[in-house]
């Protein structure tokens, strides 16, 4: 389990991150929503440890996070944040092989590039094995990255429990590919002892997959819970501004605007 307690960030004297509580299981798809500006993309860089809390604690299982090193903490989370612009060719296997490079020194073992195979085969990237990265399309780039950060993560165990954050992942997808990506990380956290949590900004995907959502508005948790126990009208105009209409089917709240 990932523990948030009473965590703070600011830039000045800008509070980014106003004393925010929450906690995430392994299985579970946790997906924190917001307007713009919420404070969405900062949550994500305190929970990966990229940004360091004025105050409040993180804690993965038993341990304080900002008692793992540098390495020990790329073990044991990866993140896709929303802009993965590769500056420089690349092989697309070169590319899933640096989700191993936290396991190892100069040559990747046999087990790195086993997970590697495995990785791309999730996401139906592993023809592009040899394509230099560059000359993919934005949505096969994205599936690319998407095998990279799960390789990463991919031997999570029931003693070393992974995180995954992800950071808008559907942009560039069409939708076909936004919903098999969705069942793809769906399966993977519900196999392997690993915790999702993921910023969308489409609220019907974000309904249809989360276990559990976190709203956030101008740096506060409003709201934390089940789809089912906590969106109302009331929210989505207080989180977002506009007023939806909603309409249960099959267990599964859809909003119309
Ligand atoms: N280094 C910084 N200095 C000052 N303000 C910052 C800094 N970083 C972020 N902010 C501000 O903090 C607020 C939250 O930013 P953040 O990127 O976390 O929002 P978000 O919810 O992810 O938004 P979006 O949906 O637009 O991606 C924004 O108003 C942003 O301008």
């Amino acid at each position: 389990m990932l523990k948030v307690e009473n965590l703070t960030y600011k830039v000045k004297d800008k509070i980014l991150i106003d004393g925010i509580t929450m906690h995430f299981n392994v299985g579970e798809i946790a997906i924190v929503l917001g307007a713009n500006g919420a404070g969405k993309s900062t949550l994500l860089g305190l929970l990966s440890g990229q940004l360091k809390p004025n105050s409040g604690k993180l804690s993965l299982v038993d341990k304080l996070m900002k008692d793992f090193s540098q390495i020990e903490l790329a073990q044991k989370r990866a993140v896709l944040s929303q802009h993965n612009v590769l500056g420089f060719p690349m092989k697309v296997s070169e590319v899933v092989l640096m989700g191993r490079y936290p396991y190892f020194e100069s040559t990747a073992s046999k087990k790195d590039l086993g997970i590697c195979r495995e990785a791309m085969s999730l996401f139906g990237v592993e023809k592009f094995a040899d394509r230099n990265m560059l000359s993919l399309s934005g949505g096969e780039q994205q599936r690319v990255h998407f095998a990279r950060v799960i390789a990463q993560v991919m031997d999570a165990s029931e003693t070393q429990q992974k995180i995954l954050l992800l950071d808008e992942p559907l942009t560039f997808l069409d939708i076909k590919f936004q919903l098999e990506f969705m069942e793809i990380i769906q399966t993977f956290c519900k196999t392997k002892n690993v915790m999702v949590v993921g910023v969308l900004h489409d609220l019907n995907i974000a309904l249809k997959y989360a276990d559990r959502l976190f709203m956030l508005k101008n740096g506060q948790l409003i709201a934390q819970g089940k789809p089912a126990n906590i969106i109302t009208p009331k929210l989505i105009e207080m989180t977002f501004g506009i007023q939806p209409n909603i309409q249960e089917l099959n267990g599964k709240i859809q909003l119309y605007f």
